[in-house]
């Protein structure tokens, strides 16, 4: 199956690549170009990612491009609650691929902190997010199960962090996979977002994304909340 063949709702497109280098490559110059308009016009450019396995290639192909970095603020749309040194960290991701060369320079702001609790690092997260600016780009990733950021189908908090015009802009979630405890943006602030990227590889992505375009239960599969105007789908096989 090829991403052509899904029928996506209007104001949803797709860019087809032949593989994931090429994917990397073409996502970043499209991401790049966007965050250097939002330079032109505003002074600034705010850029939000996800973290997984997948997004390495796309962060070192991205810290490549001649951008004024010194002017771009980077956060995470979820984390694990780990700290950077550790292999799961969204945050250590980022430094070892992203936050390079010249990319060095931009303002990086984590959703981690070394709290009592879960809760707690929630909490923090959410009044450090309240001096996040308005995202510019954002590039979301999705799971097997429909989880995008991590938005996870039968977590503990889900109905609030889903709810379309919820204030509150980061929440406690347990993924089903180790390490359980995230932090996750939540959708409002998300969808806030002026430029919406879901980058995703492979065909079982794809049948995950047409089962998520069959059905509109947002908190079985919370990718749905973001299969809506605009959104851009960046695939390869
Ligand atoms: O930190 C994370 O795990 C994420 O932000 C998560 O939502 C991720 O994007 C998906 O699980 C897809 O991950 P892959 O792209 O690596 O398959």
């Amino acid at each position: 199956m090829a991403i052509s063949k899904l029928e996506l709702p209007q104001g949803v497109s797709a860019h087809e690549f032949k593989n994931p280098a090429q994917l990397a490559e073409g996502q970043a110059l499209a991401v790049a170009k966007q965050l250097s308009e939002a330079i032109e016009a505003q002074g600034t450019a705010t850029l939000v990612v996800s973290g997984g396995r997948s997004p390495v290639a796309f962060f070192q192909h991205l810290a490549k491009q001649p951008l004024d970095w010194t002017n771009v603020v980077i956060s995470l749309a979820d984390e694990r609650w780990v700290p950077v040194e550790h292999a799961d960290s969204n945050a250590g991701l980022l430094k070892r691929y992203l936050l390079q060369g010249p990319a060095a320079k931009a303002q990086f702001l984590s959703l981690y902190s070394a709290s009592a609790n879960l809760e707690e690092a929630a909490e923090q997260a959410d009044r450090l997010l309240s001096e996040l600016p308005v995202i510019d780009v954002l590039v979301l990733g999705m799971g097997d199960d429909g989880h995008t950021a991590s938005l996870f189908p039968n977590s503990p908090n889900l109905a609030e962090a889903l709810k379309a015009d919820g204030i509150r802009r980061c929440w406690p979630m347990m993924a089903p996979t180790v390490p359980r405890q995230r932090l996750t943006m939540s959708r409002a602030l998300l969808a806030s977002a002026k430029h919406k990227i879901l980058s995703i590889s492979g065909q079982s992505k794809l049948t995950t994304l047409d089962a998520a375009l069959a059905g509109d239960d947002v908190a079985a599969m919370p990718i749905r909340a973001f299969l809506q105007p605009t959104l851009e789908i960046y695939w390869c096989p």
